[in-house]
C-alpha cells in the first residue's frame, strides 16, 4: 500500500517525472504483478478531474481488479495527467468497456504508455470520433501488439492522423486482417505508379500538396519499407508508362513491411531508371489481393488521391479500378492517353483492348462523358473537360474522298453543365484551314468551337496515285505532292453532331430521380470531316492559307529537300492584313511582342544579327543580367557579344567586365559565366554552381523528366523553381563550374528550329515580325521578298526557315550558334556557316587542334547518341531548338550536354519519333539524331586526320 501511495505521489506530478521514472515504475509494477496480486486499496480520484465517486462506481466495473493486476497503476494516474479526462468519459460512451478488459490481456501495458509518447492524445480523442470502437477490439485479436508498437517506429504519426484522413476507417478494420502489424497483401486496394513525367510536381504544389512526395511517403512508411519497395518491371515499358499490369504480382516486394499505413507515396525506380512513386491505398473494406495497378499518371487531386491512367487487371472488380473520391476529378483535367476512364482488360488479349469502366467516376459528378464508340452503351460520368487523346474512346471519323483517306481523332469539350442536356450541345460546322503540305502524318488543329477542343485529322493513304484516279491502287502516301498538284488538303469541313439522346431503362430511372426529361445521353457525338481540295475550299470558304514556299537556298544538299520535305516556308502573306508582333511563338518564347524580353529588339538575341555594334549590345545586355557582377556565389555573368556585323571582326576579345566583389567568400571559386546564345535577360546567377534561367514550364517539365531519365548525365542537374527579384526561374546546374577557363561551343540541333504548332499558328493567325525582318536584312539585305520589304516585317517561321537554309541546319541537321575560346575570343557569327568544310574549320579552331580534346568529345558524343537511342524521353518528345553545349578546358576535360528545352514538346500518347526520319509537316520529326550522326562523323574525321 505504501508503495502504491508513493507511486501515486510520483505520478501526481507528471511534469516532474521523467520517462526513466516511468519506466522504473512500470518495471516495478510488472515485478509486482509477477509476484502475485495483492489487493490494492481503492485510490482517490487524484486531482479532482476525475468522476464523482458514485459515477465512477457505476461506469467502471471496479478499480480494484485493475489495480490488482498492476497494469494500470491507478486510474488516477491517467486522470492526473489529464490524458484521460475521466474513466467515465470513456465508459460513458461505452467505447471502453472497461480498462480492465485491456489490461487483463496485458496488451496495453498501460494507457499511460501511450499518452506518455503523446501519440495518442487520449483514448477519447479516438473514441470520440467513433473510429476506434474500442482499443480492446484490436487487442483482443492480438493484431495490434500495442498501439505503441506503431508509434514507436514513428511510421504512424498518430492513429488519429490516419483516421482524420478517413483512410483508416477504424483500427479494427485493419487489425481484423492482421494488417496493422504489416500491411499485407489483401489490404492494399490499389497501387498507383506515379511516373514523374511532366507536370506532376507543379500540379501538386499548385494544389497545396507536398511537392516532395518522399516526405509525404515517409510520414507513412518506415525507412525499411522504402528500401524494400520497388518496381520490378519485367515487361515492357513505354514512354511515360511505367509498369504494366502483367508484372503486377512482382511489383511490390516487401510490401508487408509497410507499417500501419493507410495511404502514401513511396519512391521507387522502374526498369527504365525512371523514378516512379507508388501510392498505396488501403481498402479497409475489401479483401482484394494486392494489385499494384500501373498507371501513367497524371494528376494529384486536392485530397491527395491520384487519378489517371490506372490500369487494373480485369480480375478486379471495376469499382476498384480507380479510387477517385468525390470531387477529385477537376474541370480542365486532361485525361491523357487511354488510361483515364478506361480499364485495360487483360482478358481480351494482351492488354491491347480497352474498355471504359463505367464505375470510374462517381455518380456525384453527374455529367456524362463523351462516349466511346466501342462501348457506347455504358454511361460514364465525368465532370468538366475531357480530352480523349489519341485513344479509341473519343471521336473518330473517316473521310474518304478525292482519293485520300482522312482519319480523325478529336476531342470534344463538354459544355459547361455537361452533356446531359440536349440544348447544351448544338450542331456546328466549322471550317478548318488546310495546307498544301504533305498528305501524310498527323496534324492537330485547335478548333475555335466550344464543343470541340481539337481534332487530329490523319491522312492515312491515298487510294490513287497522282493522275491515276480510279485505279483503286492503294499507296501509302509518304511523299509530298508535286508542286502544282492540288492534292493538298485545302481545308476540312468539320461537322459536329450532338450525341444521340435515347431513352433507356437506365435513363428512365435517372429521369425519374431527377425529373428531367432531357437527362441521359447515349452515344458519342459525331465528328465528321469533309475533305476539301483547293477548289472546293475556295467555293466554300474564303480564307487565306499562307502558301509554303522556299524563298532562297532550298538546300539542295539536304536529303530531305529534294523530295517530300523541303522546308515549307511561309510566304510573306501578300495581301494579308497581318498584324505586327506575333503570338505565333514557341511554348517558352518570352519574347512577347516582337519576341524580345527587353524593349529593344536589338537586345533580343545575343546571337542575333541585329546589326548593332557588338559593344553596345554587349553592354546593354550585360545590364540585363542580375548576376553580371559580383554575384555572391562567385559566378560572374558575361554575355558573349552578338556577332559582329562587320564580318572582318568576327572574333572578338571579350571585354573584361569582371570585378571581383570584396564580399565574396574567398574559398569559392570565381569564374566568369558565359551565355553564348539565347535570349538576353534569360539568365541570372543561382546558388554556387547553379544558374537561374527564366521559368519556362515545358523546360521545367523536360528537365524534371530528364533528371530521371537515362539521359541524366547529359543534361544539367535541375534544382527546382526559384523566385528572385519578383521573377520565377528554373534553377539548374551551371555546366561551366567544373572547368577552368573553359572553351564553349553551342550547337543547335535538328533540321527544324520551330515547332509544327508554330507553323499552324502562323497560318491561322499570321503575325508580322519587324525584329526578324531587321535581323534578316542585317545578314542579307536581299533576302526579303518585295512584299516583305514593303511591309518591313516577316513571319516568324519564314525567318526561322531562312536561318535554317542559310546555315547548316537544313543540310546537316545542326548548326553552330557560337563559340567562345579559352583565350577570351568569342564568335557568334555563324549564321552563314553552312558547308562541311567551314564547320570542320570552326571545330578545329574551337579545340585548337587538340586531339585529346577531340577524342574526348567524340567519345562523349557517341555515348550521348547511344543514350538518346534508348531514352524514353527522347522517343516521346519533339526536340526542337535544343542545343548541345560543348565545354572543355586546358586540362583536356571535354564534355557535351543537352541544353535548352523550351521548345521540346511531348508527343501524343504512343507516338514516337526516331529523330532521323526526314521531316514532313505532320510527322513531327526533328532530325536531331540525324544531325548528331553528322556531327559525330565530323569529329571522327577530325580525329582521324
Ligand atoms: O537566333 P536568331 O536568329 O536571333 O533567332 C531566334 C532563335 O531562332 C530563337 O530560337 P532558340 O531559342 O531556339 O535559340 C527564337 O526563339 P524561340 O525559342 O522563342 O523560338 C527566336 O524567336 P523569338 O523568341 O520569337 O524572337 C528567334 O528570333
Ligand atoms: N546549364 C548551363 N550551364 C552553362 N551555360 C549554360 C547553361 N544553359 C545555358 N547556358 C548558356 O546560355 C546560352 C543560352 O542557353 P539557352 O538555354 O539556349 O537559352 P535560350 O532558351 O534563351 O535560347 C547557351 O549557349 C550557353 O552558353
Amino acid at each position: 500500500m505504501g508503495q502504491s501511495s508513493s507511486n501515486r505521489a510520483t505520478l501526481a506530478s507528471p511534469a516532474r517525472s521523467t520517462p526513466a521514472d516511468w519506466k522504473k515504475l512500470l518495471r516495478a509494477r510488472k515485478r509486482r504483478t509477477a509476484g502475485g496480486r495483492s489487493p490494492t486499496p481503492r485510490t482517490e480520484p487524484g486531482t479532482g478531474r476525475g468522476a464523482e465517486p458514485g459515477t465512477e462506481k457505476s461506469t467502471v466495473q471496479s478499480i480494484i481488479p485493475e489495480a490488482e493486476r498492476g497494469t494500470v497503476q491507478s486510474i488516477e494516474s491517467c486522470i492526473e495527467r489529464g490524458t484521460v479526462q475521466s474513466i467515465e468519459s470513456c465508459t460513458e460512451r461505452g467505447t471502453v468497456q472497461s480498462i480492465e478488459s485491456c489490461t487483463e490481456r496485458g496488451t496495453v501495458q498501460s494507457i499511460e504508455s501511450c499518452t506518455e509518447r503523446g501519440t495518442v492524445q487520449s483514448i477519447e480523442s479516438c473514441t470520440e470520433r467513433g473510429t476506434v470502437l474500442s482499443i480492446e477490439s484490436c487487442i483482443e485479436r492480438g493484431t495490434v501488439l500495442s498501439i505503441e508498437s506503431c508509434t514507436e517506429r514513428g511510421t504512424v504519426l498518430s492513429i488519429e492522423s490516419c483516421i482524420e484522413r478517413g483512410t483508416v476507417q477504424s483500427i479494427e478494420s485493419c487489425t481484423e486482417r492482421g494488417t496493422v502489424q504489416s500491411i499485407a497483401p489483401g489490404t492494399i486496394r490499389q497501387v498507383i505508379v506515379i511516373s514523374t513525367e511532366q507536370g506532376i510536381l507543379p500540379e501538386c504544389v499548385e494544389r497545396g500538396l507536398p511537392a516532395d512526395f518522399s516526405a509525404f511517403g515517409e510520414r507513412i512508411f518506415s525507412e525499411e519499407s522504402k528500401a524494400t519497395l520497388k518496381v520490378e518491371d519485367t515487361a515492357h515499358t513505354e514512354p511515360g508508362h511505367g509498369v504494366y499490369p502483367d508484372t503486377a504480382p512482382h511489383i511490390l516486394t516487401g510490401a508487408s513491411s509497410l507499417w500501419g499505413s493507410s495511404a502514401g507515396i513511396v519512391p521507387c525506380t522502374d526498369r527504365a531508371g525512371l523514378e516512379t512513386r507508388l501510392c498505396l491505398d488501403v481498402d479497409p473494406q475489401k479483401q482484394t489481393s494486392l494489385v499494384p495497378a500501373q498507371s501513367t499518371v497524371t494528376r494529384l487531386c486536392p485530397d491527395g488521391y491520384v487519378v489517371g491512367g490506372v490500369e487494373t487487371p480485369s480480375t478486379l472488380a471495376s469499382d476498384t479500378a480507380l479510387s477517385t473520391r468525390r470531387g477529385t476529378l477537376l474541370p480542365e483535367m486532361r485525361l491523357d492517353g487511354q488510361g483515364v476512364g478506361c480499364r485495360r482488360d487483360l482478358s481480351k488479349g494482351g492488354g491491347s483492348h480497352f474498355a471504359m469502366s463505367d464505375k470510374v467516376w462517381s455518380e456525384d459528378y453527374g455529367k456524362s462523358l463523351v462516349g466511346s464508340p466501342r462501348d457506347a452503351d455504358s454511361e460514364r460520368i465525368v465532370q468538366g473537360v475531357i480530352e480523349l487523346r489519341g485513344s479509341e474512346p473519343g471521336v473518330n471519323c473517316l473521310e474518304q474522298g478525292n482519293g485520300i483517306r482522312v482519319l480523325g481523332t478529336g476531342c470534344a469539350e463538354l459544355p459547361k453543365g455537361g452533356l446531359d442536356r440536349r440544348d447544351s450541345w448544338k450542331k456546328d460546322t466549322v471550317m478548318l484551314p488546310g495546307s498544301s503540305g504533305p498528305l501524310v502524318g498527323e496534324k492537330t488543329i485547335k478548333l475555335p468551337e466550344r464543343s470541340v477542343r481539337y481534332l487530329t485529322p490523319r491522312v492515312e493513304e491515298r487510294t490513287t496515285a497522282l493522275g491515276e484516279t480510279g485505279t483503286g491502287r492503294t499507296l501509302r502516301c509518304v511523299e509530298k505532292p508535286q508542286p502544282g498538284s492540288d492534292f493538298g488538303i485545302a481545308g476540312l469541313q468539320l461537322t459536329v453532331t450532338p450525341p444521340d439522346f435515347v431513352t433507356t431503362s437506365e435513363s428512365v430511372h435517372r429521369r425519374q430521380l431527377t425529373r428531367d426529361p432531357q437527362l441521359c445521353r447515349k452515344g458519342p457525338p459525331l465528328l465528321e470531316f469533309r475533305l476539301l481540295t483547293a477548289e472546293l475550299a475556295s467555293d466554300t470558304h474564303n480564307y487565306s492559307i499562307p502558301r509554303l514556299i522556299v524563298t532562297r537556298d532550298p538546300s539542295p544538299n539536304h536529303r530531305l529537300s529534294s523530295t517530300s520535305s523541303s522546308p515549307q516556308v511561309l510566304d510573306s502573306c501578300c495581301g494579308l492584313d497581318v498584324p505586327l508582333c506575333g503570338d505565333a511563338e514557341s511554348p517558352c518564347s518570352d519574347s512577347g511582342c516582337g519576341g524580345s524580353p527587353v524593349p529593344s529588339l536589338f537586345l533580343r538575341k545575343l546571337s542575333s544579327s541585329s546589326g548593332l555594334s557588338s559593344a553596345s549590345s554587349f553592354e546593354e545586355s550585360e545590364d540585363d543580367f542580375g548576376g553580371s557582377d559580383g554575384e555572391p556565389n562567385g559566378l560572374h555573368v558575361l554575355l558573349c557579344s552578338p556577332e559582329d556585323h562587320a564580318a572582318t571582326r568576327s572574333w572578338k576579345k571579350l571585354k573584361n567586365i569582371v570585378h571581383w566583389s570584396p564580399f565574396v567568400v574567398s574559398f569559392k571559386k570565381h569564374y566568369p559565366w558565359i551565355q553564348l546564345a539565347g535570349h538576353a535577360g534569360n539568365f541570372k546567377a543561382g546558388e554556387y554552381g547553379k544558374i537561374l534561367k527564366k521559368f519556362c514550364q515545358s523546360e521545367q517539365q523536360c528537365l524534371e523528366w530528364l533528371n530521371r531519365d537515362s539521359l541524366r548525365p547529359f543534361v544539367p542537374g535541375y534544382y527546382g523553381v526559384v523566385e528572385k527579384d519578383g521573377e520565377t526561374y528554373n534553377q539548374m546546374e551551371d555546366l561551366l563550374s567544373e572547368f577552368d577557363s573553359p572553351s564553349i561551343m553551342d550547337c543547335k540541333m535538328g533540321v527544324r528550329t520551330y515547332l509544327e504548332e508554330e507553323l499552324v499558328k502562323a497560318r491561322e493567325k499570321p503575325k508580322l515580325r519587324k525584329d526578324m525582318y531587321e535581323k534578316m536584312i542585317a545578314v542579307d539585305p536581299d533576302a526579303p521578298t518585295e512584299e516583305e520589304h514593303r511591309q518591313r516585317a516577316i513571319l516568324k517561321p519564314r525567318y526561322m526557315q531562312w536561318r535554317e537554309t542559310l546555315s547548316s541546319t537544313a543540310t546537316l541537321g545542326f548548326r553552330i550558334e557560337g563559340i567562345k575560346r579559352a583565350d577570351g575570343t568569342c564568335n557568334t557569327n555563324f549564321k552563314k556557316t553552312k558547308h562541311r568544310e567551314e564547320i570542320i574549320r570552326a571545330l578545329e579552331d574551337f579545340v585548337d587542334g587538340n586531339k585529346t580534346i577531340l577524342k574526348n568529345y567524340l567519345a562523349r558524343l557517341k555515348d550521348l547518341r547511344s543514350e538518346l537511342e534508348r531514352s524514353d524521353f527522347f522517343k516521346s518528345h519533339e526536340v526542337v531548338g535544343s542545343s548541345l553545349l560543348f565545354v572543355h578546358d586546358a586540362s583536356g576535360l571535354a564534355k557535351v550536354w543537352m541544353i535548352d528545352f523550351g521548345k521540346t514538346v511531348r508527343l501524343p500518347y504512343k507516338q514516337t519519333l526516331n529523330h532521323r526520319t526526314p521531316w514532313i509537316e505532320g510527322n513531327r520529326e526533328d532530325g536531331y539524331l540525324w544531325g548528331l550522326d553528322n556531327l559525330i562523323n565530323m569529329f571522327v574525321n577530325l580525329v582521324q586526320d
